[in-house]
């Protein structure tokens, strides 16, 4: 460090600075290493590190001191013992502001570091890339842990670093004379959180394990965590008066989207896209979801679309505007294929609040940020619905397996023809979609289709009647023709009885009702094929 960059002994006192002369660099994830150590050496820090990291700074010239030097001992057990050593904790925990810990140390001939920069074998994507037990065990990183809880803990002394993210922040420090007291207590605080989400991932995942080989086991462990990390505050809750904030869960998902256009994005909009992004997966073809306060104004799909994936998702989205348009003013769209110039060039027609998809092209995006107000968001690579639902009920959570669409009873081919004639092909084509659609629907739920595409939909009321009714009512002229599904199974004949009024062709769901004969004789009366799946998709 050059002189001129150094404060004077008052000025450390005053800012709590306390200039880097020593670092150790022990890193499994080593982006930025080399630049960093180049950095630090070319400033005047000593440099101390771990086997890989070691070697590959050495490999780049730079002049580095390997821990088993330090230690006295040579890297054992396959790795698993490297800085498990007096020499090591007794340079991160002495209390450098406590004269007899000075003395200790010098006593023992130990040095004190000033920086420490770690980060932890990658326990979460092993365990994510399915390895076995034993590899995965292996990857629970021990030294790491302790020297980051060890440096966090002595944060008057040192300063611990866990993200290469942060290494222009460690660079900016030894500059300015080493990193306040203030800055060493906020990255203290990252650095237990880093651990603590780390040693929940490992819990969570063993006791996981140990439920798996329980005979005796329900089947849920008996503890499971997660952990989040502030992605940013929100202008506001679902309603203004409410404070709101953004957190970050270790998986890709919407949390994690690119925004590429538009005002920040409202807490409103993220539960209704999230919504939406549920909604448009479902379909294994190019599909289209238009959702208000959490429910669908339109849903579509293109059977075989993806042989003109731009043409398709076009489509879809005309389709499912078509089916609800003052509703689906102000909504939220989510496709589950690339936006298109011509879907983009509908859509800029729409007031439309958000916009997400896997992707854009150039052309769309063109189009689309001339509005002004329309966002636009990409969904990271890789997102897949989470495979457990979470709730916060008062004092405790609920935990659900996620509702799949394709469980057992979403495909035609397992449902049971209760009455009328079997539907042809194009019926069948329709009741899936409709059965699809009305998964997003929240309950009670029924939805009207044809074509592809809802033209209906009855969402959310205390009774099926009102929902067939609010469906029929809102697909007008479009019922007579339509197929219909519903959630769950109708209780009376009364609900299925609003849709055959209205001209609905063919019915599916679930059944299970102890009315289900009557349900059955009113489809079989009007001469209306009706279906059971024998599977239900509540969604509250
Ligand atoms: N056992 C130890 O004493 C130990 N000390 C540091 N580590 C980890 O070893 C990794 C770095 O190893 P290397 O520099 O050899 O690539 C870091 O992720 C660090 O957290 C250790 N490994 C695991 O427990």
């Amino acid at each position: 460090m050059s002189e001129s960059t150094t404060p004077a002994p008052a000025d450390e006192a005053a800012s709590g600075r306390r200039p880097i002369r020593r670092a150790l660099l022990s890193v499994s994830d080593k982006t930025g290493l080399i630049e960093l150590a180049t950095a630090l050496h070319e400033a005047g820090v000593a440099l101390v590190s771990t086997g890989g990291s070691a070697r590959a700074i050495a490999d780049a010239g730079i002049p580095v001191t390997p821990v088993e030097d330090v230690t006295g001992f040579a890297e054992c057990l396959d790795g698993r013992v490297k800085t498990l050593h007096p020499a090591v904790h007794g340079g991160l925990l002495a209390d450098t502001r406590r004269p007899e810990h000075l003395q200790q140390i010098a006593d023992l001939g130990i040095e004190p570091f000033e920086l420490v920069v770690i980060n932890l074998y990658p326990f979460r994507e092993t365990i994510a890339s399915g390895a076995g037990f034993d590899e995965s065990v292996e990857q629970i990183d021990i030294g790491g842990p302790a020297m980051v809880r060890a440096s966090a803990k002595n944060h008057p002394s040192v300063a611990i670093v866990v993200d290469p993210a942060r290494y222009d922040e460690v660079l900016a420090a030894v500059g300015a004379g080493g990193f306040t007291l203030a800055q060493r207590t906020a990255l203290a605080a990252a650095a237990y959180a880093h651990t603590a989400a780390y040693d929940v991932a490992v819990a969570s995942w063993l006791y996981g394990q140990v439920g798996r080989s329980d005979p005796e086991s329900d089947g849920w462990p008996e503890f499971t965590g997660a952990t989040w990390t502030k992605a940013g505050a929100l202008r506001y809750g679902e309603n203004p008066h409410q404070r709101a904030a953004l957190y970050r869960h270790w998986r890709p998902g919407l949390a994690g989207a690119t925004q590429l256009h538009g005002k920040e994005m409202s807490y409103n909009n993220y539960v209704d896209v999230d919504a939406a992004w549920r909604a448009a997966n479902d379909f294994a073809d190019p599909a289209v979801a238009i959702i208000k306060h959490a429910n669908p104004c339109g849903i579509a799909t293109v059977v075989g679309g993806d042989a003109d994936p731009a043409a398709a998702v076009a489509t879809a989205h005309r389709k499912a505007h078509e089916c609800d348009p003052v509703s689906a003013f102000g909504g939220v769209i989510a496709v589950n294929r690339p936006v298109s110039l011509a879907m983009a060039e509908q859509v800029a027609e729409i007031f439309t609040e958000v916009l997400l998809a896997p992707g854009f092209d150039d052309a769309a995006v063109a189009v689309l940020t001339r509005k002004k107000n329309i966002r636009l968001l990409v969904m990271p690579e890789g997102s897949v619905p989470d495979p457990l639902e979470f709730r916060a009920i008062s004092g405790g959570l609920l935990v659900q397996e996620r509702d799949a669409i394709d469980a057992d009873g979403d495909s035609p081919s397992t449902w049971q023809l209760a009455a009328g004639a079997a539907a042809d092909e194009a019926t069948l084509a329709d009741l899936e979609f409709a059965w699809r659609a009305c998964r997003a629907v929240k309950s009670n739920a029924i939805l009207l289709a044809t074509d592809g595409a809802s033209v209906g939909i009855g969402m959310g009321q205390v009774n099926r009647v009102d929902s067939a009714r609010l469906a029929v009512e809102r697909a007008g002229e479009r019922a007579a023709g339509a197929v219909a599904a519903s959630d769950a199974f109708f209780p009376f004949a009364d609900g299925l009885e609003i849709l055959l009024q209205a001209g609905v062709r063919a019915v599916v769901q679930p059944g299970g009702s102890v009315r289900d004969a009557e349900v059955v004789a009113a489809a079989e009366a009007a001469g209306v094929s009706l279906y059971l799946t024998g599977t239900r998709h509540f969604y509250h």
